[in-house]
């Protein structure tokens, strides 16, 4: 059976290809960038004062001078002055140009003033210092901020910096979920004894959102005609479609055969894993279909591993980067297929990461994923984890 590596990497070659679009500024917060942002100025783009307090000549103070005429004030927003007595000294401002005639700083706190003259309460003062130099963070022209870049809150500050009122980012796919099962009601609705609520859908639709992805919500009973029918519309109107449960041996799991019927390549179908070993992969030219195993713990494990690197991949991002803890208790899986284990991470006063594991009671107890954070990825060739032993975690 399909490793956990080869599905992934198979996955990772059937990418979409999503077009560039411009939006403001203001509503590009969580995506992704498309061009690069380059500074259109220098970092600083002046020799900016660094501290409120006086600007003076150093080679004044060098003679012994501690005492100094202020001749005049240089406020940040106003254009830059010149000091014209070198035995004088002008109060600067923090975010001011820095005078002509002026290399160096002295604070506030480090003079006293009385009757127009400052006085240096303080030895050792430096030449040049609390001046933020032109240029000295980044020079114009450089690139400030990578294509893929993810646009946090820090990114829509310096784009804004560079004045780029609206960004190019890559559009986001269209993504359908779909739940499958005669069993499933509404989240509205009250179940019958035999039914139970659909959750599924509901957690991959809040899992998207954190990348910006607001995906449509549908459900479709079992019954192999409705099933081709609805998948056939979907996949016209959509890039991607996740759909959950009908993959497994069962007399009602009809998911695989209608996509196939459909004209969905299937890439893999089922993987060396537990959980979420009937997951379905497939593709036509241009959309992606994710048939997800219906178990709930399945279904966010799937999620984490599979589907939302895979988006993350195709919007253009940087993959994340990989995620270790070490197991805080010893665990033992017999079968010779890798094991997600969902564990509670704690961060360690000595700075470790430790996962505590949470087995529950398998793939239906969801509820376990309450206290859980992540899964741990426990190879296939190894049965016994010993406390200590560090392995990759994956959360959303
Ligand atoms: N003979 C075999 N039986 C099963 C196998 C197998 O290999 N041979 N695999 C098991 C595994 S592993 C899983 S996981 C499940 C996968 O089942 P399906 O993908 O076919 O899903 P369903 O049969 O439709 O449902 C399974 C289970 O999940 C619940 N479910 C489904 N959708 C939702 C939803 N949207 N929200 C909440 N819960 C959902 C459903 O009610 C079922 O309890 O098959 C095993 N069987
Ligand atoms: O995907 Mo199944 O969880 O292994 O129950
Ligand atoms: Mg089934």
């Amino acid at each position: 059976m399909l490793s956990v590596a080869d599905a992934f990497s198979i996955t990772q070659q059937h990418l979409l290809t999503l077009p560039a679009e411009t939006v403001l500024l203001t509503e590009a917060t969580g995506r992704t960038l498309r061009e690069a942002v380059r500074a259109d100025r220098d970092f600083p783009p002046f020799n900016r004062v660094a501290m409120d307090g006086i600007g003076i000549q150093f080679s004044t103070y060098a003679t012994g001078q501690r005492i100094f005429p202020v001749a005049g004030r240089q406020l940040a927003g106003q254009p830059q002055q010149t000091l014209t007595d070198a035995g004088a000294c002008l109060e600067v401002m923090t975010g001011a140009i820095l005078p002509d005639g002026i290399d160096t700083v002295v604070r506030y706190e480090d003079i006293t003033v009385t009757d127009g003259q400052a006085t240096v309460t303080i030895s050792g003062i430096e030449l040049g210092q609390h001046i933020h130099r032109q240029a000295v963070d980044r020079r114009a022209g450089d690139e400030l901020l990578p294509v893929g870049t993810r646009l946090d809150p820090s990114a829509i500050a310096v784009a804004a910096s560079v004045g780029q009122a609206t960004l190019s980012v890559t559009v986001l796919p269209r993504v359908a979920l779909i739940s499958t099962g005669d069993e499933l009601v509404d989240v509205d609705e009250t179940p019958l004894p035999y039914q139970i609520r659909r959750s599924n859908t509901y957690m991959l639709r809040a899992s998207l959102l954190t990348m910006g992805i607001s995906a449509t919500l549908h459900h479709i009973i079992d019954d192999e005609a409705v099933l081709a029918d609805r998948l056939a519309s979907l996949l016209e109107t959509n890039d991607v479609l996740i759909l959950s449960g009908g993959v497994s041996a069962g007399k009602a799991d009809f998911v695989p055969a209608v996509l196939t019927q459909l004209g969905v390549q299937k890439q893999f179908h089922q993987i060396a894993q537990r959980p979420g070993k009937p997951l379905w992969f497939g593709t036509t030219a241009d959309k992606t279909v994710f048939a997800l195993p219906g178990n709930p713990v399945s279904t966010v494990l799937c999620a984490y591993r599979y589907v939302l690197p895979y988006l993350r991949a195709s919007l253009g991002l940087a993959p994340a980067p990989p995620r270790y803890a070490q197991l805080a208790t010893p665990v033992t899986f017999k079968p010779a297929v890798t094991y997600f284990l969902p564990v509670r991470l704690t961060s360690e006063p000595d700075g470790r990461m430790l996962a505590h594991p949470l087995p529950g009671s398998g793939s239906a107890d969801f509820a376990n994923l309450l206290a859980a954070d992540a899964f741990m990825e426990l190879p296939a060739d190894q049965s016994s984890f010993g406390a200590g032993e560090a392995f990759r975690v994956w959360g959303n």
